[in-house]
Order: C-alpha cells, then sequence, then structure tokens
C-alpha cells in the first residue's frame, strides 16, 4: 500500500511514468509480445502502437490483451472500444481534509497509470519488507494489461457546503436526477461522492484495479456500494458485432461510434462555453442498475418480444426492414415500442453514448434470477441526453417497463483526460 509517501505531483508523476520504478511489471513477467511493446511505449510515455491517436480520439484497440493508453485529452473508458468486463465503484470520501482528498487523487493517479500500463502498483506485491504489506494486492500478476481503463467521477455530494470548498464549483448539467415513475431506487446502491469505472477484457484485472484503488483509499474513502458487469451491451466500435442483453437482444446497434469525433463533440464531450471550465474535454456519466423480470420475459411470445423493442430478435433490424443497421422508420413500429420512444427523433434529438453491462448476482431467494442491466451512459449534458429520454421512457409507458425496474441511480461530472504524468485526476477542479 502506497499510504507511506506523501505523493506529491512530482513523485506520483515518476511512479506514473514508471522509468524510475524496480517494480515487477505486468510486462516484465509477460516478455516482449506484441501487447508488451504497446505496453513499454505507454509506460514510456511515448507514441503508442496502439488505440487512440492524440490521446483523445479513439480508435478501436486490436488486441484485447494490450494497453489503452491512460494519458490523453479525454478519458479512456468512455469513447474507447468496449471492453469484456466491468467493476464499477462508487466510493464515499471519509476524511474531511481537503488535502487529503488531493493527495488520495494524485496517488490514485499514479496507480491507475500504472496498472493500466500492466505495472504492478508502487513497489509491487513482493520483494519489499517482509514487516509490511505489499504495496499491490498480487493476483493480477502475469496477466496481459487486458485494455483496462480506469475513468473516474465526482458526484454531487462532493460539492456540498461546508466539505472540500467545491460549493461554487458544481457544474449545473450535475443535478439531483428526479425519481421516475417505477424508480424503486435502493440509496444504499445509489449516488456516491467519487466513482471509479474500471473495464477490462479480463475481470480479475479490473477487480484487482477497483480492490487496490480502495486500498489505497483506506482511511479516506469508502466503497459505498459496485456493480459488476459482464457481457457488455453496447458497441463504440461499429464494425464490431453487436452485443446481446439479457433478454436476447441486440443492444447497442445506434450508439454512437468511438471514432465518430463530430458525434462525440456534439453529444459526450463537455465544450468550453459549457459552464464549468474544469469541465471541458470531460462528460457527465448516468448509472441505473436495471432489474429485469427475467421469468416473465422468459414466458413471453417471441412477437410481443419483438414488439417491445420494435426490432426483430435474430437479426436486430428495426420493424419493416431487412437488416440490423437498416435506417429505423418509427411510425411502423408500435406506439409505446422502447426503440421509437427513446430514439433522438422522439425526443428533440437527445442522444447519449451507452457504455453498460449486463449482470447476475445469483438469485434472489424466492427463485428468481437476480439480473438485468448496468446501464451506464455518457453525455455532454443531462438535460439534453439522459433525462429527455428517460422522461419519455417512463411518462409514454416504454413497453419494455413491464419487464424491468430501475433499483439504482446515480451522476458523476467525469474530468477531462490525464494529460502527463504532472497531471492527476481532479487537478483541474481543486486548482
Ligand atoms: C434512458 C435511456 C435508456 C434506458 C434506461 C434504456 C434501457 C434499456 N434498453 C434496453 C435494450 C435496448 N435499447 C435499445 C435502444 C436504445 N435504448 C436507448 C436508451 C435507453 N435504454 C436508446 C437511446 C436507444 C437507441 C434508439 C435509437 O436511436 O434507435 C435497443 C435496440 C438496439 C440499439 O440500438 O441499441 C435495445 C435492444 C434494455 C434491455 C434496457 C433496460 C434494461
Ligand atoms: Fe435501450
Amino acid at each position: 500500500m502506497s499510504d507511506t509517501t506523501d505523493t506529491g505531483a512530482g513523485t506520483a508523476a515518476e511512479t506514473a511514468g514508471g522509468a524510475t520504478s524496480s517494480a515487477p511489471s505486468r510486462r516484465s513477467l509477460l516478455g516482449w509480445g506484441g501487447a508488451g511493446l504497446a505496453l513499454g511505449a505507454a509506460a514510456a510515455g511515448g507514441a503508442v502502437a496502439a488505440v487512440r491517436g492524440d490521446g483523445g480520439d479513439a480508435v478501436p484497440a486490436a488486441d484485447s490483451g494490450a494497453a489503452v493508453p491512460f494519458y490523453g485529452v479525454h478519458q479512456a473508458g468512455i469513447a474507447t472500444a468496449v471492453q469484456d468486463r466491468l467493476h464499477f465503484a462508487a466510493f464515499d470520501v471519509t476524511t474531511k481534509d481537503r488535502g487529503e482528498l488531493i493527495r488520495l487523487l494524485k496517488e490514485w493517479t499514479a496507480a491507475a497509470a500504472r496498472m493500466t500500463a500492466g505495472q504492478t502498483v508502487g513497489e509491487g506485491a513482493y520483494g519489499g519488507l517482509a514487516e509490511a504489506p505489499p504495496d499491490d494486492t498480487g493476483e493480477a500478476l502475469g496477466l496481459k494489461p487486458s485494455r483496462l481503463t480506469l475513468t473516474i467521477g465526482f458526484g454531487p455530494s462532493l460539492f456540498a457546503k461546508g466539505r472540500f470548498g467545491l460549493e461554487g464549483k458544481r457544474p449545473e448539467a450535475l443535478l439531483d436526477i428526479e425519481k421516475f415513475p417505477g424508480d424503486n431506487l435502493d440509496p444504499a446502491r445509489s449516488d456516491g461522492d467519487l466513482c471509479v469505472q474500471a473495464c477490462a477484457d479480463d475481470p480479475q484485472v479490473a477487480v484487482h484495479a477497483i480492490r487496490n484503488l480502495a486500498r489505497i483509499g483506506m482511511g479516506r474513502t469508502a466503497i459505498r456500494w459496485s456493480q459488476l458487469g459482464f457481457g457488455k451491451t453496447s458497441s463504440t466500435t461499429p464494425d464490431a458485432q453487436t452485443p446481446r442483453n439479457m433478454m436476447g437482444f441486440k443492444d447497442g446497434t445506434r450508439n454512437i461510434s468511438g471514432t465518430d469525433t463530430a458525434a462525440l463533440d456534439k453529444h459526450v464531450w463537455v465544450g468550453e462555453k459549457d459552464g464549468s471550465p474544469w469541465m471541458t474535454g470531460g462528460s457527465y456519466l448516468v448509472a441505473r442498475r436495471i432489474r429485469m423480470h427475467i421469468e416473465t420475459w422468459d414466458r413471453t411470445g417471441l412477437q410481443e418480444q419483438e414488439d417491445v423493442f420494435g426490432r426483430d430478435k435474430g437479426e436486430g433490424a428495426p420493424v419493416g426492414k431487412a437488416k440490423e443497421r437498416d435506417e429505423p422508420f418509427l411510425k411502423a413500429m408500435k406506439p409505446n415500442a422502447h426503440v421509437r420512444l427513446a430514439h433522438p427523433d422522439s425526443n428533440g434529438g437527445a442522444t447519449i453514448l451507452r457504455r453498460g453491462y449486463s449482470f447476475t448476482d445469483g438469485t434472489d431467494g424466492l427463485g428468481r434470477l437476480e439480473a438485468g442491466l448496468f446501464f451506464i451512459a455518457y453525455q455532454r449534458d443531462v438535460r439534453k441526453g439522459f433525462l429527455p429520454v428517460q422522461r419519455s421512457l417512463a411518462r409514454n409507458k416504454d413497453a419494455l417497463n413491464e419487464y424491468i425496474q430501475h433499483v439504482s441511480s446515480a451522476i458523476f461530472a467525469v474530468p477531462p483526460g490525464v494529460r502527463d504524468k504532472d497531471d492527476w485526476w481532479g487537478r483541474a477542479l481543486f486548482s
């Protein structure tokens, strides 16, 4: 655990860069494969043979074992290619000391830079003082970087008066989300001062990352709730096969593509003139745990299932069309079909980037599968993204509502990317 050092930006930078560390890395354990080469470049802070051009514009990662660059204009994990697994954690900040919080964010940044490059945290998992717990918990030793991305967000409660002096910096877009008809929200699984979204192609790598951040944060933060996810339910790579959700339908067909920079600028990235300068290049994240009434769905006829979405189950084509990517003709769908109500044309152009994951947490004690969608949406302004779409789905009685229930809700301001080794998560907010 790296709580032994007062990690100033300089120290954090050295650690993040990896150049001065003698810690055993997942790279050194792996040798120099193709992924290792990309990782080596990332660790050196140089041009990466890889996944993003200028650190902001995303292009798909080819190799699921590779490293996704940590530094960039935008945080990775939003427009970058979606990985297979998720561990999402919301934290309460337990320290009252602003300086402590800043130190924590610097330490987290340094650890995140190392872990996303496939390296161990701090001095590693072994080889240190026998009396002290190792800096790294060790379960990712020998594993590839697995396209791990770590994306941080700040919740509304962090900006509360009398806490950290941030009340004047709360963006208007970081609003308190209203309760929608049909919501059955569990406060213990909702909200949070901070969040970290960890996505990777190996679940052990994602879980290791959250575990180590939680460990570094001990005494200053505590996990409020967390969510594991599998089977991505969206795609930010248009050429990839669209994944299917737990209802068996292709999900993510009409998502914003990670390569469509014009759409990302228009709908996802916060602009300079959007009101909160520290958020320029960032985005707003809405997370909703949505339980599915799986057993009811499984007893529902195919025609009804297809009517619910307005797409067919096999190909994923919109009603009356042959191919998944054909332009939907909304009026051909039932008035309360999910796609019809969620489409930008039905919501004044409101458009979101979806990045959700399926989940199952076993059974619920009544023999029913505790399963659903952990819905994640990124947008430039929640008032022009999630809110109008969800209002439309809730108030117009989306046909899907009979089969689902929203059981948790959270919103976070996701700051821009960490530019280089001297930068840290939230620097613009606290400066
Ligand atoms: C508030 C936003 C949305 C919530 C909540 C939501 C829940 C939800 N969606 C599905 C399954 C599908 N959704 C699909 C399309 C779709 N959904 C939203 C928004 C929300 N969905 C949008 C904006 C769209 C795209 C509409 C369009 O432009 O055509 C689809 C169709 C395939 C696709 O385009 O992705 C499916 C399937 C579930 C199961 C669910 C809650 C559990
Ligand atoms: Fe949807």
